[in-house]
């Protein structure tokens, strides 16, 4: 089908999609239908997109990131408020309806063909310079990001610099040329791991808003002590603190899922240890494989949780694991080259367990849902005191 401009708009609508009636006609101009397995739910609601547009704030300098553009439907309310827009869709259907939905804003919008959780830092560059934005030393920083641990690259590089959030190059010259918001509708089937691993992997990033199944919201901003407060909520809280959210029934989608949605936005932060420094990389690490250990089993105390979860494991490789700033088991014995990077082994760990609780004064009896972040922070600089090869 022919590209036209027939979606530049002027019914006053932020998106003339946001219909039914417009989303049918859409699919059926291009012969294809809504795929379930890719939680294809398509908005039809233009005051949702408004909401949206106006919780992110996005504005006309914003250079912006989107997870399964679908139709088009919110690509078109970003593109109309914003510099640019990268999508990631990885239904091989959308790019060719994308072309003509998108065809007025051509210039401004690039498409990368991919399942989110396989992009890369490579894959944004990439797309920001087909739009044409000026990358300069970020091509060279942003592949370094994703290939080797961060903070490792951040003393390494000569464009780089410790700034507030310890990216591999400062924050004043990443925000011009990389998209520093993600927007996105997301696919509720990976939403949650695709907000953690952009915030570990994508530095640029300043801000998430998304609209994810309403109990993965209510995951995201739980407060300790709550039945939602879990590894999932400490691991995300290391990186970025809730900054608004509202609810949307099943109706304002085509076809409606048959749960409750919201949309939230999540702010990025560096957290602060009990002194009032900044988290380092390592430690924020740290203290993720602590959540996990302490959550692994809920009902027990930290301590046994913490033993039956390391004692299964072999080496621990702290901060090499490629896009994720987390751990990643390794087998048998390390050769060199891991500059950076801290070695954990876990019947170690579990030897050192009562000295980790002790270094950090906390009560191996408590459970894991009652340890506020801050604390699991002073777990994770004890674990990296205690227990590193
Ligand atoms: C809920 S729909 C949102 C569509 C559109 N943004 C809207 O709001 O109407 C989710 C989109 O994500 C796409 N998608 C599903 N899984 C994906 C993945 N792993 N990576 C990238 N896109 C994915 C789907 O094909 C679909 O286009």
């Amino acid at each position: 089908m022919a590209a036209t401009d027939s979606y530049a708009g002027g019914d006053g609508r932020l998106s003339p999609l946001s219909t039914p009636s417009a989303t049918r006609a859409v699919l059926e101009a291009h012969g294809i239908g809504t795929k379930y397995t890719l939680g294809q739910n398509f908005l039809v609601n233009d005051d949702v997109l408004k909401k949206i547009i106006a919780l992110a704030e996005v504005d006309e300098a914003d250079r912006v990131l989107e997870v399964g553009p679908g139709i088009g439907t919110l690509t078109i309310a970003l593109l109309k408020h914003a510099a640019s827009v990268v999508a990631i869709e990885r239904d091989p259907d959308l790019p060719a309806v994308l072309a003509d939905t998108l065809h007025p804003w051509r210039e401004k919008f690039a498409l990368i063909e991919k399942d989110a959780l396989d992009v890369t830092g490579d894959d944004i560059v990439a797309a920001m310079a087909e739009i044409g934005a000026d990358t300069g030393c970020l091509d060279r920083a942003s592949s370094a990001a994703n290939e080797t641990a961060q903070w490792a690259v951040s003393q390494s590089e000569d464009c780089l610099s410790e700034s507030r959030y310890r990216v591999a190059v400062p924050q004043e010259e990443l925000q011009p040329s990389l998209p520093s918001k993600l927007v996105a509708n997301l696919p509720y089937a990976v939403a949650a791991t695709v907000v953690l691993d952009y915030f570990e992997s994508f530095l640029f990033l300043d801000s998430v808003t998304i609209m994810v199944q309403k109990e993965v919201a209510d995951r995201m901003a739980a407060a300790v002590g709550t039945k939602n407060y879990g590894a999932y909520t400490v691991k995300l809280g290391l990186h970025a603190e809730p900054a608004g959210r509202f609810p949307v029934g099943p109706g304002n989608f085509f076809p409606p899922p048959r749960v409750d949605s919201a949309v939230i936005r999540l702010n990025r932060r560096v957290p602060l240890m009990a002194d009032g420094a900044p988290a380092t990389p390592e430690v924020i690490a740290a203290a993720a494989l602590i959540a996990d250990a302490a959550f692994a089993n809920r009902r027990k105390t930290i301590a046994n949780s913490c033993k039956t979860y390391f004692s299964g494991r072999g080496s621990l490789l702290l901060g090499a694991s490629g896009s994720s700033a987390g751990l990643r088991a390794v087998d048998g014995a390390l050769s060199g080259g891991v500059g950076g990077a801290f070695v954990l082994d876990g019947a170690d760990i579990v030897d050192h367990l009562p000295a980790i609780f002790d270094a950090a004064a906390i009560d191996p009896r408590r459970r894991g849902e009652t340890l506020t972040q801050q604390e699991f922070l002073a777990l994770g600089a004890a674990l990296l005191k205690e227990a590193t090869v």
